[in-house]
């Protein structure tokens, strides 16, 4: 396990020990409720969890079963893809309403900062392993600083980042593929006009994936791509709820029919940042990390460090210049600017 990993589930466990205020002190022995139906929160809408259920029969027997938190849960938030344990009616008829009383523990932790007013950090979405950041080559033309604050998102995560270049028939991705070569960011380059699901569904089968990118990257074209009749296209609009039809801004978890996951997050379209620690950031690239062993305490590797051991592994041959120059970079997205 990564130390990003072993730092959430550390957290997470706090948080759920932690009594809330004005509560009942708890006691140390938290109820298990092994007879409780388990499932996947894919997304939520003003305090009800649409929660997929497999059945214990056939296999690929799923249903979806609505829940509303309980009591054990405390203030701890429940987010899409939290595995969760469901008690009451589980049937998921309609009308029918379950009980999240606990939540499995996460294997990663999707957070942001909600502003830099506001540096309270928020979990959005749980138990990915993977980031698709969807760029459009041109048409809306890219903006690197973007994907570069998302890049940051992803490793503070845990999450491989994987940087999805949409509208190849527009403009090439060469300049694009090469500014990131130096991280080792994997990539997939699409256009509309040729099969464009094969190469993607390669990276993302039986993976977790959560999709971010601005408004007209193509984000609903490769959904709706990739899951014939997921009807992504008008208008962000929550079908899973079965609650009427209307703009939703939250994250819907939905299934690949070739395996996997994807989570389409419709508000998120950048990260705040204030909550990622440099000390974190450089974990995600082990071979930066052990030469920063050699710097003065309290070093955060930037350009401005006088005695980063970044420098002089460069200037000796042992690090490649522009990866340490793009980690540079992504270690500088981290203060947001106009635009952001
Ligand atoms: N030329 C070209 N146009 C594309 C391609 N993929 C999508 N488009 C077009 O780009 C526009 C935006 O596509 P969407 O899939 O709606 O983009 P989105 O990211 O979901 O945007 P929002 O729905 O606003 O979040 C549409 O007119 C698409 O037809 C592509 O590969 N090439
Ligand atoms: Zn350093």
């Amino acid at each position: 396990m990564s130390d990003a990993r072993r730092r959430f589930e550390v957290d997470d466990h706090e948080s759920y020990a932690r009594p809330a205020r004005r509560s009942r002190p708890r006691t140390k022995q938290r109820p298990t409720y092994t007879d409780a139906t388990t499932g996947v929160v894919v997304t939520r809408d003003r305090g009800r969890y649409t929660c997929r259920v497999e059945s214990d029969g056939a296999e690929g027997d799923v249903r979806s079963v609505i829940a509303v938190r309980a009591r054990p849960l405390g203030r701890k938030a429940v987010i899409v893809g939290d595995r969760v344990r469901l008690v009451g009616d589980v049937s998921g008829d309609p009308g029918t309403l379950a009980r999240i009383v606990e939540i499995e523990p996460r294997t990663t932790v999707l957070r942001r900062t909600a502003d830099d007013d506001d540096p309270i950090e928020r979990a959005i979405v749980a138990n990915a392993d993977q980031l698709v950041i969807v760029t459009a080559l041109a048409d809306p033309p890219p903006r690197p600083r973007l994907i570069d604050r998302c890049l940051v998102a992803a490793y503070d995560a845990d999450l491989d980042p994987l940087l999805c270049l949409t509208k190849a028939d527009l403009a090439t991705p060469d300049e694009l593929l090469e500014t990131y070569r130096p991280l080792g960011v994997a990539s997939v380059v699409t256009r509309n006009d040729t099969e464009l699901a094969p190469l993607v569904q390669e990276r993302l089968a039986d993976r977790v994936s959560v999709l971010v990118g601005h408004s007209g990257v193509g984000k609903s074209t490769l959904v709706n791509t990739l899951i014939p009749g997921a009807d992504r296209a008008i208008g962000e609009v929550s079908e899973v709820t079965g609650r009427g039809r209307h703009t939703s801004t939250q994250a819907v978890m939905l299934p690949l029919p070739f395996g996997g996951w994807i989570i389409d997050t419709p508000g998120i379209r950048s990260f705040g940042l204030a909550h990622v620690d440099p000390h974190q950031l450089i974990k995600a690239f082990p071979d930066l990390d052990e030469v920063t062993e050699e710097c003065p305490r309290g070093c955060t590797h930037a350009r401005t460090e006088p005695e980063c051991a970044l420098d002089e592994a460069v200037a000796g041959g042992r690090l490649d210049a522009a990866r340490v120059e793009s980690y540079r970079r992504l270690l500088d997205s981290r203060e947001r600017h106009a635009g952001d």
